[in-house]
Formats: structure tokens, sequence, C-alpha cells
């Protein structure tokens, strides 16, 4: 398959109650090309993909159970995207180990990564007021989802999901050639 049959990624990343999934839906419903949406999300919150046994041992062990999950998802993404489909992810960037993992699995994609910013005040109150959501997630993600690398774009998620949408496909369709993950990927295999 040549480099421009491949799907396109757009990957947003920001902390629990950030918008992320708001935009998302957002961007699908604006940009003229057809963009599948396919979250993690989709595992843990919608359908019965995940079984509700979920221990710190033992054969359901989450420690044991969430790495491969992660893994299998990023082999989706890259899978879906060589089929020829379009992505619209969001995702929350927890460690450099896992940008790392992310990095190298879109390695030959073209993947714009952009950045959705929301205070601590804000993030606290929609995590609240959702109520679906484990009390203090976004808070911690707040310290760190942003601390690991630079983006191709940014948005603040206090702006309208439609305005923010906006600027990102305008953005989108005026990217270098090359963007912040072939940097990365560049410094993930250097180091
Ligand atoms: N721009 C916005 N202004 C006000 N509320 C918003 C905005 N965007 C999203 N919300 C609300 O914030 C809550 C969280 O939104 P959303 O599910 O899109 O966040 P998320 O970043 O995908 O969260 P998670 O990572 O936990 O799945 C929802 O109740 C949503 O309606």
């Amino acid at each position: 398959m040549t480099q421009n049959q491949q799907g396109q990624i757009i990957l947003l990343n920001g902390a629990s109650s950030a918008g992320k999934s708001t935009l998302c839906r957002a961007i699908q419903a604006q940009i003229d090309q057809p963009f599948l949406q396919f979250s993690l999300d989709f595992f843990f919150f919608r359908g019965e993909v995940l079984p509700d046994r979920r221990d710190s041992e033992g054969p359901f062990s989450w420690p044991v159970m969430r790495p491969k999950l992660f893994e299998g998802y990023f082999n989706c993404l890259s899978g879906l995207l060589d089929a020829g489909n379009n992505l619209v992810v969001d995702y929350i960037v927890e460690t450099r180990e896992q940008l790392a993992a992310l990095v190298q699995r879109l390695s030959a994609f073209d993947v714009f990564y952009v950045g959705v910013h929301c205070p601590l005040e804000e993030l606290e109150r929609r995590e609240l007021q959702r109520g679906d959501r484990r009390p203090g997630d976004a808070r911690m993600d707040f310290q760190t989802v942003h601390t690991f690398s630079g983006y191709d774009f940014e948005v603040d998620s206090t702006d309208s999901p439609e305005h923010n949408a906006e600027k990102i496909i305008a953005a989108w369709k005026a990217r270098a050639s090359s963007g912040v993950f072939q940097q990365l990927f560049r410094e993930f295999t250097s180091s």
C-alpha cells in the first residue's frame, strides 16, 4: 500500500474530562473527509469488551491485563490506518514510555498531535458533574499529561468544541510535512 493510501490520524491528548471525546465528535462532524473515531473509552465505558472482574492479582489481574489491552489498542490504530481509514482519536498520555510506544507504533503514519488544555478548576467541575469518572483522575492527569512533548497544535477546551474543531481542522490542513511525532520518533530511536 502506498503512503497516500494510508489513513491519517488526528490524535488529541489531554486530561480526563478535558473534552477530548466531545472535540473528536465535533471534528468528525465538521471535517470534509470520513474520519473514524476510535477511543480506548469504547473498551472501558461502552460495550462489553472488558470483564467486570479486575483484581490486583490472580487470573483476572488488572496489572497483567492492562498493558496487553493498551498494546492491542495501539495495534488496532495502526491496523485501521494501514487499511486506509482516517482516525480521530483521544488519548491520555500517562508516561514517557507510553508516548514512546505510541510514537513507535504510529511512526509510518501522518500523525497530527493536538494538546487539549483545560484549567484544573474546570476539569474538576466537569468530572464531578458527569459522575462516571473516578474523582481525582482529572487532577492526577492535569499534573503530567502535557509534560512529555510538544504538539503540532494546541487548544483551550474552555472554548466551544465547534470553534476548537474548526481551528484544528484548519491547522491540520495547513500542517507541515513532518510533525512532532516524526521528531519524537527520531529522539526515541537515537536515545
Ligand atoms: N467546551 C466545553 N465546555 C463545557 N463542557 C464541555 C466542553 N467540552 C466537553 N464538555 C463536557 O465535559 C465533560 C467531559 O467531556 P469529554 O467526555 O469530551 O471529555 P474527555 O476528555 O473525553 O474525558 P475522558 O478522557 O475522561 O473520557 C462532558 O460532560 C462534556 O459534555
